[in-house]
This record gives structure tokens, sequence and C-alpha cells, in this order.
């Protein structure tokens, strides 16, 4: 039996019927032309008697993409199976895809037909589609709740009218992996001419097991499989095509398939196909979902480190992820941290990193991601060397439209404590006056700027400040996810360079010529 799998990608078709999707044409050329890249054997480009758009939308696709066949979908009836073939005329390869339900739910309730009258149109719909392409596909609609024998005997059938695949889905994603292969191997031993054409599955992930369902199907002789990019499609989507064509190739050496997929194009589609669409990717999806090669916990991030594969079975760039894998957050260790800073550029000593890691983990604490910003704030901090001879060791502000904003604040002065409260026209005021008192070194404040460091509602801000002592100015900088915060440690840090640039005046200039 042949090792290789025919991947059908039904994103056009299947996916777009995911309930707020609609792509225009130039949409699904788009996607049509980025999935033919992506080396998918056929494309589903629509279903051409729905619209006429959707007609539009499969002829564009028909005329212009090469390099893969591409499919309409048509009822089981003359006018949908003329209107796809006439969307197709211009393809290279064209395949009309027909399919009618056959379970009795389906047949009793929906179509009001018997058995007799499906397997009629069936074949009648399989020899008209004949008329047009050798390349017919029959689905019976709602396969895994159909009966087996009736199943086969349609089969049967419409291999012998012509079919070249035949279609098994789990219309309703109702069935589990262990019964669907064997119900995949059933069909395929009570189809006597099943050798005539290629089984194929579309199996729905009503219960999240779409793609489970396929691999065991495909252990049991099914040799294509229908899928969406980033599994979307009707209610809970498809099985998804990047899951499974991964699943196959990681584990190779299990299913001894393989597929003509171009990896690298696996997350562009993706990210295409999301964008377009507007379906929106959970961040733990497999393959493609933004946490999928992500690593968050330090014991993880050493591993990765060391050796990528400890906790990694896939290379993500093999699918044209690029971004760094390591995220640096509250579980990262020094591990990540230490090599983070060496990708930035930032060669630490071991004092001064043990510095910068403790602010890591403390910003950490109270925000969810540290960015690469965040950490260029934090180091250039660490590698000043100015002493710190004033240090914040607590603030309150009280501030709001009907009280007088008022701040306490304790510093820490070498090992002494000092505390102080005052009011001001406002809380930043009301803290600098706080901080005058405290230091009792007359400023003035020249300047105040406030800058977000990072983006999203967890981001720093940057305050800088500068100070005039004597027809001298001094900056101070202060960083913190709390702009009060930032504002005070700003202050603090130029009050700590005036000392610093009075002490070292000191050496060079007599007492009486200074004035602190
Ligand atoms: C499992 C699947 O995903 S199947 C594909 C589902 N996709 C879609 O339905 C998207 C596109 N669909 C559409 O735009 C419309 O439903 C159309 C244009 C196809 C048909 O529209 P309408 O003619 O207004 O019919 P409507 O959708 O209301 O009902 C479907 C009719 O098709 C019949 N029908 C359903 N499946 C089949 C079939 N495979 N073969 C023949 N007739 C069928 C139904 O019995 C019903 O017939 P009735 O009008 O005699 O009762
Ligand atoms: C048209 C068929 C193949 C389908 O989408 C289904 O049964 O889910
Ligand atoms: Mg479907």
């Amino acid at each position: 039996m042949s090792k290789r799998v025919v991947i059908f990608d039904t994103t056009l078709r299947d996916g777009e019927q995911s309930p707020g999707v609609s792509l225009n044409i130039q949409e699904k050329l788009e996607i049509a032309h980025q999935l033919a890249r992506l080396g998918v054997d056929v494309i589903e480009a629509g279903f051409p008697i729905a619209s006429p758009g959707d007609f539009e939308a499969v002829k564009a696709v028909a005329d212009n993409v090469k390099g893969a066949t591409i499919c309409g979908l048509a009822r089981a009836n003359r006018k949908d199976i003329e209107r796809a073939a006439e969307a197709l005329r211009g393809a290279e390869q064209g395949r009309i895809h027909t399919f009618i339900a056959t379970s009795d739910i389906h047949m009793q309730h929906k179509l009001r037909m018997n058995r007799e009258q499906v397997l009629e149109a069936a074949v009648e719909a399989v020899k008209l589609s004949k008329n047009f392409t050798s390349d017919v596909e029959f689905s019976a609609e709602d396969a895994f709740r159909s009966e087996v024998d009736f199943l086969c005997s349609i089969f049967t059938a419409v291999i012998s009218a012509g079919a070249k695949t035949i279609n098994i889905p789990d219309t309703v994603g109702y069935a589990t992996p262990q019964e669907f292969g064997r119900f995949i191997k059933a069909i395929i031993e009570g189809t006597p001419n099943i050798n005539e054409a290629v089984v194929s599955v579309h199996c729905h992930n009503d219960l999240g097991l779409g793609v489970a369902n396929s691999l065991a199907a495909l252990e049991n002789g099914a040799r294509q499989v229908e899928c969406t990019i980033n599994g979307i499609g009707e209610r809970a989507g498809n099985a998804s095509m990047e899951e499974l064509v991964m699943a196959l190739y990681t584990r190779q050496a299990f299913y001894d398939l393989e597929t003509k997929i171009n990896k690298s194009e696996i997350y562009r589609t993706s990210r295409l196909v999301s964008n377009l669409t507007g379906m929106v990717i959970q961040p733990n999806k497999a393959i493609v979902g933004k946490n999928a090669f992500a690593h968050e916990s330090g014991i993880h991030q050493d591993g990765v480190l060391k050796e990528r594969t400890t906790y990694e079975i896939m290379n993500p760039q093999m699918i044209g992820i690029f971004q760094n894998n390591i995220v640096l957050g509250k579980h990262s260790g020094r591990h990540a941290l230490k090599e983070r800073l060496k990708e930035l550029g930032y060669e630490l000593t071991d004092e001064n990193f043990q510095k910068a890691f403790e602010r890591f983990k403390a910003l950490a604490d109270r925000k969810r991601e540290i960015s690469d910003e965040d950490l260029a704030v934090i180091v250039e901090d660490e590698m000043r060397s100015i002493p710190e001879v004033y240090s914040l060791e607590y603030l309150h502000i009280n501030s709001g439209t009907t009280i007088l904003p008022t701040a306490t604040i304790r510093l820490k002065k070498n090992e002494e404590m000092l505390e102080e409260a005052s009011c001001g026209d406002g809380p930043i005021d009301a803290a600098y006056r706080t901080i005058d008192k405290l230091t009792n070194i007359e400023v003035r404040l020249a300047s105040y700027n406030i800058n977000a460091t990072t983006a999203g509602q967890d981001s720093q801000g940057e305050v800088s400040v500068k100070l005039e002592k004597n027809g001298r100015y001094h900056t101070g900088r202060g960083v913190d996810t709390d702009i009060l915060i930032a504002s005070v440690k700003a202050y603090i840090n130029a009050i700590n360079k005036i000392i610093f640039d009075s002490n070292h005046l000191a050496e060079k200039v007599p007492a009486e010529e200074r004035a602190l």
C-alpha cells in the first residue's frame, strides 16, 4: 500500500463555513496561492452553486492557481454539478466533489429520500460529473452514523460509476479514534472494488478528536485526509492540517507515511488564514499557537538552552517560526536571563547580574511577560555605579478630586530611616516636596517626562527628571509599573547623582567654594 497521504485542503470551503467567516474573491485567491506554495495536493476552493461570489472565487482560483488540483463542491444534482464544472473549467486539474447524506437520520429527516433513491442519486451524480472531469470525488455525508453495509454498497456503486476518491466523513464529529479506525477497516474490507479509488476521511472536531480520528483512519488504510488550516470549519471545525502533517512527520517511525507539504510554509499560511478570516488562533493551539514553542519555566528553559530536544519534539524553524522561544517571566531562572542578556549584548559582572536578576524577578511578579525593553531598563540601571545614598522604602500618596494631595515617604539614607509627609498641587508635587524636606537639598525641578517603555496595560512607566542645583543640571531616571513610584525613583536617582557629583567635586574644589 502506498505511503503517500493526499492532503485535501478545505479551508476555502468547509473552513469558510465557520460562523462569521466570509472570504471575498481576492482573499480566496491569496489563500489559494499560499496553499499551493505550501504544497497541498487538493484545494477545495468553494461551493460554486452557493452564490455568484463563490462561483467567481472558485473560477478565479481554478484559472490562476497552479500546482494543485482545484476542487468545487456540488450536491448530488445536475444544477450544482454543472455550475461546479463551469467554475473549474480553467483549472490545470479540476475535481468535482459531489456528496449526499447516507445516514438514516439525514435521509429520513433532511433529504426525505429512501436508500434506493440516495444510491441512485449518488451514482447519477458521479456519472454526470465524469462528463466534465476524470477526477471525481464522492462523499457519503454523515458516513460515520450510516449503516456500514449500505455504505459499502453505495461506495461499490459510485466507484463502478467512475469515482476516483471515496470520502468517509464524520460530519458531526461523533467518532472516537479506535472505533473510527475499525469503521474505516470495515468499509475497505466490505467494498470489493475499493482498490480503484483513494479512501479519504473528513473528520470534524466536535469532541476535539478530528486529528486523532484522521490518524486512526490512516492507520487503517485511508490515504487522503481532508483538513483545514488552523482547524477552522463548521461548528468546532475540521481536523487541523498543520497538526496532521506534523504528527505524521514527527512520528514518521510509527506511521511510516509521508505528505508533500512544504513544512516551512506552515506558519506563514496559518497567519494568513487567521488574518483574512478574522479567526484568532488560541495561544496554546498545537503547532501554530503563540505558546506552541514557548518555554516560560526556569527548569524547561535551562533544559532547552542546554539541549533543545529536552523539551521540544519539533523544531519551530522547520515550520517557519523564527521568534525567540524563551519567554521571560516569573517562572524563569538565571540561565534564561543570562542567555537573553547575552543576546542583547549585555555582559554583566556577577554582582550586577545578581542585582539585575533580583529586579527582574520583582518585576516579573507584577508583569506577565518581561520584554527586551524591560531588560534594557533593568540592566542599564544596574550598570551605573552611582552609590544609592537615598533609596525609597515606603510611599503612600492620597490624591483625588476632593482631597488635598498628600505624600508620606520613608527614605533609607545609608542605614538610617527618614520619614516625612507633605501636601502639594498634585500627587507628584506632594512627593517631591516631601523628598526635599527629607534630603534637605534645595533643587529646582527643571523638567519632568514620562514614557511607557513597553506596550500593554502592564507596561512600565519610565520617568526622567532634570533637577537644577547651583546652575548645574542632573538627570534622574526611574522605572516602575506604577508611575508615581517611577516618578519618585527618578527624583531620588537625580538627588543621588547630585550628591555623587558634589562628593567628586569636593575632592577637587575647596569646601568654601562649594555649597550643597
Ligand atoms: C456537511 C456539509 O458541510 S455540506 C455543505 C454545506 N455548505 C453549505 O450549505 C453552504 C452553501 N449552501 C448554500 O448556499 C445553500 O444551502 C444552497 C445554495 C446550497 C441551497 O440553498 P437552497 O436551495 O435555498 O436550499 P436550502 O439550503 O434551504 O436546503 C437545502 C436543500 O438541499 C437538499 N440537499 C441537501 N444536501 C443535498 C445533497 N447532497 N444532494 C442533493 N440535495 C441535497 C436538501 O434536502 C434541501 O432540499 P429541499 O429544498 O428540497 O428541502
Ligand atoms: C461535504 C462533506 C464532505 C462535509 O463537509 C462533511 O460531511 O462534513
Ligand atoms: Mg465538513
